[in-house]
């Protein structure tokens, strides 16, 4: 699908009388050149020979523009705009500005034509015919969207659906279960918008829900089923898919993705291995990983009882030690003792001896009196400290026999602690699971799309803005306030770390294995690189996230994770890539299911937070010299950076890919008279379409749509895997605090608080088991 479309309406059978007074020549040039270019992803990468006639294209619009312009048409309106996301406006005289606006018609069979209004008829691009008068018979067969201004649930019923489910936790609708390679999961019986398919009921006169099996001989249903079979033949089982269907909203695309992210390649892979034996597979992995988880158990307990023998030996060691020192004290005890009686034995010898000898002179003593008094004192007092001794030696024994006690007491209790631990690791394991299943709950109640708006730093400007709350922002415009809720509202004075901490959730999501997409919109100088890029002093979102995600995956030291890293602009549809060596290698996008890829894209593998800035500044390089080759500005591309993130659990052997997709996306502003150039009107209308085609997306989101229009810009092409229920998105908007801008900044608030209230569905972690490499 182009910017504008060809239906066979032809020039001439449609042609105003409004355009009678444009010379004929300059109107078919005009009109054809640009509507080739409308379509100018598409005839890019045809032929080389287009790039001269983009020459042409910039000439004739240039004539057309100068033809508008001329002083004497006062009455013009040649203007083209988008929704008020991208206008571009030419001034009817140098003095003043007319409004260039794109209006957007979708057609019921999805071909989305851009329009503008001429002279007060309104014209559209026609890929054959060029610019036409939009034939009033399309009225009746589509309408004209404005993904903007579109009434919104008001933030507080948001609110009111959060706490009106503030329950849920305790009700019947909580469950658990038991999955193969996951082991208990959480469950919850979430009310959500999806399509039922319903038959009338003439006898009541009411439509009633049709049961499964009866869907089945449907035309819609069949196709769909064989889609899913197509692609994946290993599911056999018709029931199962038509399940499926029902549970992905009929979307055979969603189905596929569902299957891939619970068996993997390997559900392509091996077409003749149906889904039992893969279950089957997956009961072996996860004994394996119990069989681990009881090694690790094992080796830990085996390491406690280490422990306590060396703690027993230890204590046998002192007790040994006491024994010894109970037994020298002993013999010390003794010894004293034998001396003692010794001694005792000598006086009573003595006193025989004297006793025997008659009347002996004071010679003939064998001791002094002196001497045998000090001789009685000692012995008095080693008896004493015998008596000491001894009753130190028995206190001593007993504390010893206690300790021994304490030691066997200790022994016990730390072996039923250690039973009690185990239960509490087991606990404490359970609860970490149902906390993190909880906080998904929350962020899938909250709506997988977070939506901050940033207000860019200015002194001395911003009296129209006030901030009455963290999640509001009021904008005072012509007297009237208008008030704009979003998940946060980051003040000028916020810093870049602010800012920051905003995504840092849903970071760490991508290293779980889910889809995740950061956006930055606004218009030109509203700050988006300054947020998603930064500069060397204050880095942006891009580094920290990227950064925040190699710290994650260095401390899972179970996990190998492998990061690449890739850098594409999206310049008039067309895409390029910023790292491939040869320049600009132009890139295609092919899909399979809902997996995107691009064949010969540049991915490069990070490490450090080195190997980061090198790749990203090599890019901002080959962007650099691509913007001045094409003598145009960055905020007239889409950058963005993905970062594929791959793991492989080396216990489990659970696989997980998870994409990380970094968006600064083009200015969503006017664009002035001056530089509405024909290179200018190209451009323009690209911005226009891809962001018309990303507020389509955002719309059919909210309405729950069957159809998601994902395929009408290369910009929401690529983003379908983060903006789809697999994944978990951010985005940024951007605003400027200049009263000058209020416009701008009114259009941009409208966007993001349309958009804030989408849930994207329960994300899906992309994960896989597959038997593990050692
Ligand atoms: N919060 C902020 N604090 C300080 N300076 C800021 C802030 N936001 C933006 N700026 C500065 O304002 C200028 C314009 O910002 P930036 O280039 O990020 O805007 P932009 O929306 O990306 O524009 P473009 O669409 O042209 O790329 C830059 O010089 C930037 O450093």
């Amino acid at each position: 699908m182009g910017t504008g479309a060809s239906k066979g309406h032809s020039a001439e059978k449609h042609a105003s009388r409004d355009n009678e007074d444009l010379p004929s020549a300059v109107l078919n040039g005009f009109a054809s050149t640009l509507a080739d270019n409308n379509s100018i992803g598409k005839q890019r990468t045809q032929s080389k020979v287009e790039d001269d006639e983009d020459d042409e294209v910039a000439e004739d619009i240039e004539q057309m523009v100068q033809h508008f312009n001329r002083p004497e048409d006062t009455e013009v309106g040649v203007v083209l705009s988008f929704q008020g996301s991208v206008r571009v406006r030419v001034t009817e005289s140098f003095q003043e500005d007319v409004s260039l606006m794109f209006e957007s018609f979708l057609h019921r069979n999805g071909t989305l034509y851009t329009c503008f209004t001429q002279n007060g008829t309104r014209m559209y691009f026609d890929d054959e015919n060029g610019i036409v008068p939009f034939p009033e018979e399309l009225y009746g067969e589509g309408k004209f969207i404005n993904t903007q201004n579109k009434p919104d649930k008001a933030a507080g019923d948001i609110k009111q659906d959060i706490n009106g489910s503030s329950g849920y936790l305790e009700n019947e609708r909580t469950s658990s279960f038991y999955i193969p390679g996951k082991g208990m999961t959480m469950t919850y019986i979430f009310e959500e918008r999806t399509n039922v398919c319903k038959y009338f009921d003439s006898d009541s006169g009411a439509w009633l829900i049709l049961p499964l099996l009866w869907e089945a001989n449907m035309d819609f249903i069949k196709h769909r089923v064989e889609q899913v079979k197509d692609a994946l033949p290993s599911i056999t089982d018709y029931k199962e898919i038509l399940a499926a269907l029902r549970l992905c909203n009929y979307d055979p695309d969603e189905v596929i993705s569902m299957f891939y992210a619970m068996f993997g390649d390997s559900l392509a892979a091996i077409p003749e291995q149906n889904i039992e034996s893969m279950s089957f597979t997956r009961d072996v992995y996860e004994k394996e990983r119990q069989i681990e988880n009881l090694k690790n158990q094992l080796e830990e307990r085996e390491r406690d009882l280490e422990n306590m023998r060396l703690k027993c030996k230890h204590l046998e060691e002192e007790k040994d030690h006491l024994i010894r020192r109970t037994e020298v004290l002993q013999n010390q005890v003794d010894q004293l003792q034998s001396e003692h009686e010794k001694f005792l034995k000598e006086i009573s010898e003595f006193y025989r001896k004297s006793s025997e000898t008659p009347n002996p002179g004071p010679s003939t003593l064998p001791l002094k009196k002196e001497v045998f008094l000090k001789l009685i004192k000692e012995a008095h007092e080693i008896n004493v400290c015998n008596n000491q001794l001894r009753v130190v030696a028995v206190h001593d024994l007993s504390d010893m026999g206690q300790q021994l006690k304490n030691v066997q007491n200790l022994m016990v209790n730390m072996k039923k602690s250690n039973h009690e631990l185990e239960e509490i690791r087991a606990l404490y394991q359970r609860e970490t699971l149902e906390r993190k299943l909880l906080y998904n709950q929350l962020q899938e109640l909250r709506g997988n799309i977070r939506v901050f708006c940033r207000c860019r730093r200015d002194d001395g400007k911003g009296e129209h803005l006030a901030f009455p709350s963290d999640e509001d922002i009021l904008v005072n415009h012509n007297g009237s306030k208008k008030r704009f809720r979003f998940d946060k509202v980051f003040l000028p004075q916020c810093t870049q770390e602010d800012v920051y901490e905003g995504t840092l959730p849903i970071i760490k999501s991508c290293a779980d294995g889910y889809n995740v997409c950061i956006l930055a919109y606004g218009q030109t100088g509203s700050g988006k690189t300054y947020t998603m890029m930064g500069n060397d002093q204050r880095p942006g979102v891009n580094i920290r996230s990227i950064r925040e995600l190699l710290r994650i995956c260095q401390e899972r030291e179970r996990i190998k994770y492998t990061i690449k890293i890739s850098m594409l602009e999206i310049y008039n549809e067309t895409l390029r890539d910023l790292l491939s060596q040869n320049g600009n290698t132009q890139l295609e996008i092919r899909s399979q299911g809902k997996t995107i890829f691009m064949p010969g894209l540049t991915e490069t593998e990070v490490l450090t937070e080195n190997d980061i800035k090198t790749t990203m500044s090599l890019g901002e390089k080959n962007r650099t010299v691509a913007s001045t080759k094409m003598n145009t500005e960055s905020s007239r591309s889409h950058l963005m950076v993905i970062l594929r993130v791959n793991g492989v659990d080396s216990v489990s052997g659970v696989v997980s890919s998870a994409m990380l997709t970094l968006c600064d996306l083009a200015g969503s502003e006017r664009i002035s008279k001056t530089e509405a150039t024909g290179q200018r009107l190209v451009e323009a209308a690209a911005i226009n379409k891809s962001l018309t085609a990303l507020g389509q997306v955002f719309t059919a989101l909210k309405s729950n749509s069957l159809h998601v229009p994902y395929r009408n810009s290369k910009l929401t092409h690529l983003l379908q895997p983060s903006l789809s229920g697999h994944a978990k998105a951010c985005v940024f908007v951007n605003i400027s605090p200049d009263i000058r801008d209020v416009g701008e900044t009114l259009s941009s608030l409208q966007f993001g608080s349309s958009i804030q209230q989408i849930a994207l569905g329960k994300p899906i972690q992309n994960t896989a088991s597959v038997k593990p490499s050692h």
